[in-house]
């Protein structure tokens, strides 16, 4: 595979890209298609909390509010690792370099219980354990417009991921599902069915944005966590974009050197709503748009573009 013929370790801009492979009809990386049947095997415990999205709804802001829900608000313990190691990312694996070589499956076996996992499978790519288990399925959407940007400057930094192309190409790929864990519109809508049948805690990024106290503590509730209003006001303040961006346990600065370059864009990038607005045409906006209603018509779903 492409990975493999990674030359230099240290300098990132010898990293040849991965392309995409298809599982059951959506695009993952080429070293996770590689170990697909080690994560559909993988067996989840009944005390695993999941904490699921599509790759930048607001995976990373929600893991550190879990963490520091399960930790009673000490910070110096959301510190003990990054994000990256505190959470195993399920279906996560690069084949290089070594500082990345253990899959999520790995990770996540050898973390002693109870366990955190972060995934951005669809919801019928996720590995049956978890359903028969019962477990506490934490999953947040983001407006569609929002989280293609987001996706598509994530792209230019990270190089564990396909190339991006232009920005009009990346909106093509968006809308056609052509993306590493396919179609957004699939994803969420995916999630809300499956909401009926499972315990599942559905968030939207907007309303964490809007009300981050109120949301954290519709979180600690799903947790059964009794936090006093101290404990939720320290919460509030240390997972806030501006104070995250600055944590280097949350920030992704520590994890993945080489593979990320937070000079092309940060991981902690914006953090707004309705940054669309910077990016989209008036004439790709209204493709977008007509497109989008077509693809959400069968769906209770709503999202907000804008606060
Ligand atoms: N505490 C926080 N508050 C608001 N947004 C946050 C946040 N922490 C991270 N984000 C944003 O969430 C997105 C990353 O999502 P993920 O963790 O799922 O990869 C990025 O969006 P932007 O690129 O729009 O800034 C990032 O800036
Ligand atoms: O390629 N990575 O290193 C990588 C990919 C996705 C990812 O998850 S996300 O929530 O930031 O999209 C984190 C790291």
């Amino acid at each position: 595979i492409a990975m493999n013929k990674m030359k230099d370790l240290s300098l990132g801009e010898t990293m040849i890209r991965t392309g995409l492979r298809e599982v059951d009809g959506v695009p993952v990386t080429e070293p996770i298609a590689s170990i697909w049947d080690q994560v559909w095997k993988f067996k989840a415990k009944p005390d695993d909390v999941l904490i699921a999205t599509y790759a930048k709804a607001g995976t990373t802001w929600t893991q550190e509010i879990v963490d520091m829900i399960q930790q009673n608000g000490d910070t110096e313990k959301c510190k003990r690792e990054t994000t990256y190691k505190r959470h195993p990312f399920l279906e996560w694996f690069l084949a290089e370099p070594p500082s990345a070589r253990y899959s999520g499956v790995e990770l996540a076996e050898a973390m002693p219980s109870p366990r955190t996992i972060k995934t951005h499978l669809p919801a019928q790519l996720l590995p049956p354990s978890f359903w028969e288990q019962n477990c506490k399925i934490i999953y947040v959407a983001r407006n569609a417009k929002d989280n293609l940007v987001s996706y598509y400057h994530f792209h230019r930094m990270n190089k564990g991921l396909p190339d991006p192309g232009t920005w009009e190409e990346f909106v093509e790929k968006f809308m056609t599902g052509k993306v590493l864990w396919g179609s957004w519109y699939d994803h969420v809508k995916g999630w809300w069915k499956a909401k009926d049948k499972h315990r599942i805690l559905y968030l939207f990024y907007e309303d964490m944005k809007e009300n981050p106290k109120r949301e954290i503590q519709k979180i600690a509730k799903f947790l059964e966590k009794d936090l006093s209003d101290e404990v939720l006001n320290k919460i509030v303040h240390s997972t806030s974009f501006e104070v995250m961006k600055e944590n280097p346990m949350a920030n992704y600065t520590k994890d993945f050197e080489g593979i990320m370059d937070h000079s092309i864009s940060p991981f902690m990038r914006k953090g707004t709503v309705a940054d669309w607005k910077n990016h989209f045409t008036v004439a790709q906006n209204e493709k977008f748009d007509e497109d989008y209603k077509k693809k959400m018509s069968d769906t209770s779903l709503v999202f907000r573009m804008e606060l």
